[in-house]
């Protein structure tokens, strides 16, 4: 994106004039970072930095230590890259950093303000928050879908056995987004799109392209994000016009759906006022939950838009992130054989080979736990976490710096996870570092570390008051669909490819997804009966 220095007015010369003053104000006590430019501030170094903001704020990391002061045209930032520094904000002053920043442009746009995710905070998404932790994600109400997931996956697994069969070669993370998006239609609207209604598919590839374009474009450095008087230089771009037509694609879909939802319940509930009883409603889904929850004052229903953007924000933070995992986690499996092969030696030993696995096997694959821990240190699928913000000064933080108010704060957890004063042996992708000593005979010191939200060391959650709500069905995700692609198949690169010329590459937006989408040859490790 380029970056036009047009409109220097007024307005600028007072933003420049303002940044002086608090520099030089004896009672503000900024962190390091680079001296900023007139109106631009500090921009021109992300700029320059290329698309990969989170490797450019890494070397700043290392330039002026773990946190450092930017000016993004207005907008004070800093950015934190070691521990002590996000536990200082995320915990230590969690309170007076609960609030997102104003949302982007293109967050304004696609999301809104009035969900949980994008928004600045307030009662409304403290209350859709309790909502998500206490009913959507509530343990008993997930345990309710397991039979759906294992149906979702068991189709899957036989769509791969039979291109396997075919000697075709695997899109592995289509194929991981496709079974992704059906396991939350299912829970969202008891639907599922993918490999059933032939003439859905359109809308649902187009929805598809809205869930990946979304973080995309939240994760964008928008220029008239931090110079506003340059708001006509996006329009002309188009990208506005881009950002309107993506909301309408994403809100005609997801009204489409709340409506069909809707009708289906009246149905229902009509069949169950006739007196039939072979008519019973199943697990109430997400939407049944969200169209009869109060508003956070207790009167009447929660509005459409904002169940609209909560559907929205589960979909976003859902699929991305946990295909993202399962597709890196592949990738660096295929760059190291034996790792591959000691994953898969668990299984053939907890679960054996004359069964598929089921949920309740998780919690004894340790190493398979050791390697979704160990994908998350190295790509984190969120690399600078969600951004927070205080709304007044925060004073004497950290080093006793001083924070001024509506700073954007961002969590590099993608330059803590290979930083080498954390990590011995940082680049390497070596799951036994999460292994109990006993577990494993290997030399470094090990530490048990569970990726919650007190462990600053590795945290692709975030942490706090506004950590992600989604972790217990995240994180089962991700194991579950990992340990049946490990259990049913031996995986290859097609054309005798070797493993270490795996390009490894990534694309950086607010997700961290690979570059090059990842294709692999599946063989059959299973017995035919369990295929079908
Ligand atoms: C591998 C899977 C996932 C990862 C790595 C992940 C990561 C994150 C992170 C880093 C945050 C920001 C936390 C912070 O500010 O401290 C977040 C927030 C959020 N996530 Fe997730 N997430 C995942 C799965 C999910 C799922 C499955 C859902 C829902 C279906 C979800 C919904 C949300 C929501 C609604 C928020 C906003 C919370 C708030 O602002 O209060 N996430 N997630």
């Amino acid at each position: 994106m380029h970056l036009q220095i047009v409109n220097f007015n007024y307005k600028n010369y007072n933003l420049v004039l303002n940044y002086v003053l608090l520099r030089k104000s004896s009672r503000m006590r900024l962190p390091p970072g680079p001296w900023p430019w007139p109106v631009v501030g500090n921009l021109l170094q992300l700029y320059q930095g290329g698309k990969n903001l989170h490797k450019t704020l890494a070397s700043l990391a290392q330039q002026y230590g773990p946190i450092v002061y930017l000016r993004l045209g207005s907008v004070h930032t800093v950015v934190l890259s070691s521990p002590m520094m996000a536990k200082e904000f995320l915990k230590t002053h969690d309170q007076e950093f609960q609030y997102r920043p104003k949302p982007t442009l293109a967050a304004e746009i696609l999301v809104g303000n009035n969900g949980v995710a994008m928004s600045t905070g307030g009662p409304l998404s403290r209350h859709l928050r309790r909502i998500c932790l206490t009913e959507l994600f509530a343990t008993k109400h997930l345990q309710s879908f397991e039979s759906m997931r294992t149906k979702e996956i068991n189709n899957t697994i036989n769509d791969i056995h039979m291109e396997s069969e075919e000697g075709k070669v695997v899109d592995l993370k289509s194929r991981i987004s496709s079974l992704i998006i059906n396991i939350m239609t299912n829970m969202m609207f008891r639907k599922r799109y993918f490999g059933v209604d032939q003439s859905k598919q359109n809308e649902i590839h187009c929805f598809k392209e809205v869930i990946t374009k979304v973080p995309h474009w939240i994760g964008s450095l928008i220029i008239s994000d931090y110079i506003p008087s340059l708001r006509w230089l996006v329009r002309l771009q188009g990208i506005e016009a881009s950002l309107h037509a993506l909301r309408h694609k994403k809100s005609q879909f997801i009204q489409n759906l709340i409506a069909e939802h809707k009708n289906v319940a009246i149905e229902v509930d009509q069949v169950k006022e006739s007196g039939n009883e072979n008519v019973t409603k199943t697990t109430k889904d997400f939407v049944d939950i969200l169209l009869s929850a109060p508003q956070e004052d207790g009167t009447g229903n929660l509005s459409k838009e904002t169940i609209e953007t909560l559907v929205l924000e589960m979909f976003v933070g859902g699929v991305e992130t946990s295909s993202v995992t399962i597709e890196w986690a592949m990738a660096e499996l295929i760059r190291n054989p034996m790792i591959m092969k000691r994953a898969q030696m668990e299984l053939e030993t907890v679960v054996g080979m004359n069964r598929i696995i089921e949920e309740s096997d998780l919690h004894k694959l340790t190493y398979l736990q050791a390697v979704i821990k160990e994908t998350f240190r190295l790509h984190p699928p969120i690399p600078l976490l969600v951004p927070r913000s205080s709304i007044n000064k925060v004073c004497g933080i950290a080093e006793g710096y001083d924070i001024p108010p509506h700073t954007k704060v961002m969590v590099n957890v993608w330059a803590m996870g290979r930083d080498p004063s954390i990590w011995e042996r940082p680049f390497e992708f070596y799951p036994e570092r999460f292994l109990q000593q006993g577990q494993e005979h290997h030399h470094i010191a090990t530490e048990i570390i569970d990726m919650d939200e007190n462990n600053f060391k590795l945290f692709p959650f975030g942490s706090g008051r506004r950590a992600c709500p989604g972790r217990p069905l995240g994180i089962l995700v991700v194991q579950i669909v990992l340990a049946r692609l490990l259990h049913s198949f031996h995986w290859v690169l097609p054309n005798h490819q070797e493993p270490n010329t795996l390009d490894m590459s990534e694309e950086f937006g607010m997700s961290l997804p690979r570059a090059q989408q990842l294709h692999l040859k599946a063989y059959p490790k299973l017995q035919a009966h369990l295929y079908r």
